[in-house]
């Protein structure tokens, strides 16, 4: 199964069959690791066009002088020399779209790497596409419900909006994403995408069987372009995915749920092919381009009069450095951004959610309600005190406590340890059967225990519960 994620299938050579004349033809005239330089002695190509040197298939990136151009490998580079002829096709990549792709596994080509025929779709996109224009775009006010108590509560998912969910390595971004999946693409009314960038076959083929068995396989598109593939490869499997959400949202007229794991590995594959195209790096040796590279994707994730695209997208933090460029400049084109904490990870505190790290727009009276907002408020003051007091306790002990900053610990150790929650994805190795939280449940939960004064029960007793009720159950 995973070596069906991992093969890199070409696309079927169109100008093969067509008889291309003397002008698409050119010669490799340099070859720098994913990069391939060709030069076409008659008219030479436009950006963003498909060229094939064998079965290689090749994206112009840029122009050189007299006749060249520069282009992305979408494959292994092994074999291909210099003086190789290269066919021009005149066109870019085109996928096809529509109903024909729900169920599938696909690659950038939009080809099945699930053992399957091809998608008979007799409709084909490029996968270069501009942005909706402002004036047809539209601001949902409405929020997605994910059952998941932190997330519910702390950060709210806007629907139609972006959301980030960052962390370092192994904090559990992708147990997180495949609970979202779990909880939210079978309630959801529209179709869902899942976009693997640069992350690991393994957790493809995984994600795979386990929407096999949710029963959402059939209303679900995944897309791939792994780590052991090449950079071009990892740069474009985005695009594929948002011209198939773009032709749902705009032909079909339905709301896409876009999951994206991992978006900071496309930023990668942007560095990668700039190094190898020459360019100087930027700061922290990112490519120059980062910010329009960055833009031209996630501006076309947008909600326009004829259907949402809501999107979550894992966000990996290099070193846990909030401030690298690439996190940051993929927090700038969030509404919602949940931050998983290495702290609480290790203390088990799964999902390792950062009460105070993580934000969204929807988080405001008018559109949670004012309740809401109060409580979410009160939990985020009471978890900043105890982590105020936490240095005070190591040094001097709880006994030097006054009795009030007593209470603000023990109800602060409560709510860190109600706002874990066992996941349905997690129950085979945890051995916890997984909880969806309504979000009324977890506003009653929080409110109780910021309301508690006696203290005479176990606070290990809220960990990893659903619901209070839970906890009745439990003592
Ligand atoms: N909710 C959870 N409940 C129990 N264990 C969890 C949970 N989330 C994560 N873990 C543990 O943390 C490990 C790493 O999680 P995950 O693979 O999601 O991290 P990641 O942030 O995606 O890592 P990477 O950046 O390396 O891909 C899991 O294999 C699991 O052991």
């Amino acid at each position: 199964m995973s070596n069906q994620v991992v093969s890199t299938p070409v696309q079927a050579d169109p100008s093969h069959a067509s008889g291309a004349d003397a002008a698409t033809h050119g010669e490799v005239i340099g070859i720098r690791g994913g990069v391939v330089d060709v030069r076409f002695p008659q008219a030479s190509p436009r950006i963003h066009d498909l060229l094939y040197a064998g079965s290689l298939a090749l994206e112009v990136a840029s122009l050189l002088e007299s006749g060249a151009v520069r282009c992305m490998a979408l494959a292994p580079v092994r074999g291909l020399g210099l003086g190789m002829p290269v066919r021009a096709t005149g066109m870019p990549i085109q996928v096809p779209v529509g109903d024909a792709v729900l169920g599938r596994m696909l690659n950038v080509f939009g080809e099945p790497i699930d053992n399957k025929p091809a998608p008979a779709s007799d409709i084909r996109r490029s996968i270069h596409q501009p942005p909706p224009a402002l004036e047809d775009r539209v601001v949902h006010s409405d929020i997605l419900e994910t059952g998941i108590k932190a997330i519910d509560l702390l950060s709210p998912i806007e629907r139609g909006g972006k959301t980030g969910l960052f962390g370092g390595a192994g904090v559990g971004k992708t147990v997180l994403i495949t609970e979202l999946i779990n909880n939210t693409v079978q309630h959801y009314q529209g179709v869902s995408l899942f976009c693997g960038i640069g992350e690991r076959s393994r957790e493809a083929e995984e994600l795979y069987r386990e929407m096999g068995d949710a029963g959402v396989r059939d209303k679900t598109v995944m897309l791939f372009g792994q780590m052991n593939e090449a950079p071009g490869v990892r740069f474009l499997v985005g695009k594929t995915a948002l011209t198939m959400a773009e032709y749902f949202r705009d032909d079909q007229k339905q709301d896409v749920l876009l999951l994206i794991d991992n978006i900071f590995r496309f930023v990668q594959a942007g560095a990668e092919v700039s190094g190898l195209m020459g360019r100087m790096p930027s700061r922290v040796g990112y490519q120059p381009t980062l910010a329009t590279e960055l833009a031209s994707l996630e501006e076309r994730i947008t909600s326009t009069r004829n259907g949402a695209i809501t999107s979550i997208q894992a966000v990996y933090v290099p070193a846990d450095d909030f401030t690298d460029p690439a996190a940051a400049h993929i927090f700038s084109h969030l509404s919602a951004s949940v931050v998983l904490s290495r702290k609480r990870a290790s203390e088990g505190l799964y999902p390792a959610v950062d009460p105070l790290g993580s934000a969204s727009v929807m988080l405001t009276p008018a559109m949670v309600g004012q309740r809401h907002y109060d409580i979410a408020r009160a939990v985020r003051r009471t978890l900043a005190e105890y982590e105020d007091l936490r240095d005070i306790i190591a040094m001097l002990g709880m006994e030097e406590l006054s009795a009030a900053d007593r209470a603000t610990v023990a109800r602060a150790r409560r709510l860190e340890r109600f706002l874990t929650q066992p996941f349905f994805t997690t129950g085979s190795f945890t051995g916890n059967d997984g909880k969806r939280v309504p979000v009324k449940d977890t506003l009653d939960g929080c409110e109780t225990i910021l309301n508690q004064t006696e203290f005479d029960d176990n606070e290990t007793d809220y960990y990893m519960i659903g619901s209070l009720k839970d906890l009745k159950a439990k003592s």
